[in-house]
């Protein structure tokens, strides 16, 4: 039960660490991050946000061990290994924009991490997301089964809690799918939303429905153009709930980026779909029937996310 998070020493990693800690079904999480020069000085971000974070743990009551390290040697024998490192964006960007030195950060990082777990899994988080879950599946050459991206969850998260602040209900009623790529063309599903099994459709006015769709897909620059950095606090718990469904086998449904061969008739890209979450990864794809307009958006999602794979498959032959 040993769990490994890269940029740990950064906002959504540190996040993701403190997460699972609380969730308390980890032995051990071990908190990667690069050490930062400032003139004289030397600072280990990863070894002080987990001190910080362990010292926390007799207030909050988890066992969970967090540790920091600038060394991948600490992190032999990992079941999960999540990747937050990388730069955020700022104002003005798409998370495209970091495709470039984020692609070389989720390479070295993922062959850091399978020198030391060659049977991990891995769990990515780095955007522009469904490209980085191709990179760092190729860098890491595993199965198909233990690569996959964290989206689909803080995205359905997003319009559950849109949905339960308008219609002044417990968010934890609304059950939610969302597919796609983890950009402004993914596509939620309010044909496959309700509130304790009733059709969201029936509960709110069409206009209203369409204005919290749209808004659910430029949810992430929302948050941006108000912190002028990207979103920690609940990416980091969706990471966890990803972490926690796979160490405790709970065989949980959620929408994640996997890599889709033929499932959607989509092929050798990753996208987001509904996956069946346990011991091992990806135990199944779920394939659910999409009407026109619904195949439509997937497929435009599915185009823009090829397009940035083109350009990542481009930098590689420079
Ligand atoms: N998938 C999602 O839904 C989602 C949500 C939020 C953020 N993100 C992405 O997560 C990434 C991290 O965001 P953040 O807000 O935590 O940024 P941050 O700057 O707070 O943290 C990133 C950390 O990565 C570290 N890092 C950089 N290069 C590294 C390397 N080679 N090895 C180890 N660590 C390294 C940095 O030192 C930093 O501490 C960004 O790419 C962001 O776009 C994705
Ligand atoms: O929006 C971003 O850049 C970060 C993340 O992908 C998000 O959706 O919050």
């Amino acid at each position: 039960m040993k769990v490994t998070v890269v940029g740990a020493g950064g906002n959504v990693g540190s996040t993701v660490a403190l997460s699972i800690a609380e969730r308390d079904f980890a032995k051990e999480v071990v908190m990667v991050d690069i050490e930062k020069k400032d003139g004289d000085n030397t600072f280990y971000p990863s070894k002080g946000r987990a001190l910080d974070q362990w010292e926390a743990s007799p207030i909050s009551g988890f066992d969970t061990r967090l540790t920091g390290t600038v060394d991948y040697e600490d992190t032999k024998g990992s079941d999960v290994c999540v990747i937050t490192a990388g730069v955020p964006r700022k104002p003005g960007m798409s998370r495209d924009d970091l495709l470039e030195i984020n692609s070389k950060i989720v390479k070295g990082v993922t062959e850091e991490l399978v020198k030391y777990s060659p049977d991990t899994i891995i769990i990515i988080v780095s955007n522009p997301l469904d490209v980085m879950t191709y990179v760092a599946h190729t860098a890491s050459g595993l199965d198909k089964s233990k690569v996959m991206g964290m989206a689909g969850i803080l995205d359905t998260a997003r319009f559950r809690s849109f949905l339960a602040q308008e219609l002044d209900v417990s968010p934890k009623d609304i059950q939610s799918l969302l597919m796609g790529g983890h950009g402004d063309t993914m596509v939620p599903l309010p044909r496959y939303t309700t509130v304790s099994g009733i059709p969201v459709t029936q509960l709110i006015d069409k206009d209203k429905l369409d204005a919290i769709v749209e808004r659910t897909k430029k949810g992430g620059g929302e948050i941006v153009g108000l912190m002028g950095t990207s979103a920690w606090y609940a990416p980091g718990a969706a990471a966890a709930q990803m972490v926690e469904a796979i160490m405790l086998d709970q065989n949980r449904i959620f929408p994640c980026a996997v890599l889709l061969e033929g499932e959607y008739d989509i092929k050798d890209i990753f996208l987001g779909v509904p996956v069946k979450l346990g011991h091992g990864g990806i135990k199944e794809i779920i394939e659910v029937d999409l009407d026109e307009s619904e195949t439509d958006l997937l497929r435009a999602s599915e185009k823009a996310v090829r397009s940035t794979l083109e350009d990542f498959k481009k930098l590689m032959d420079k």
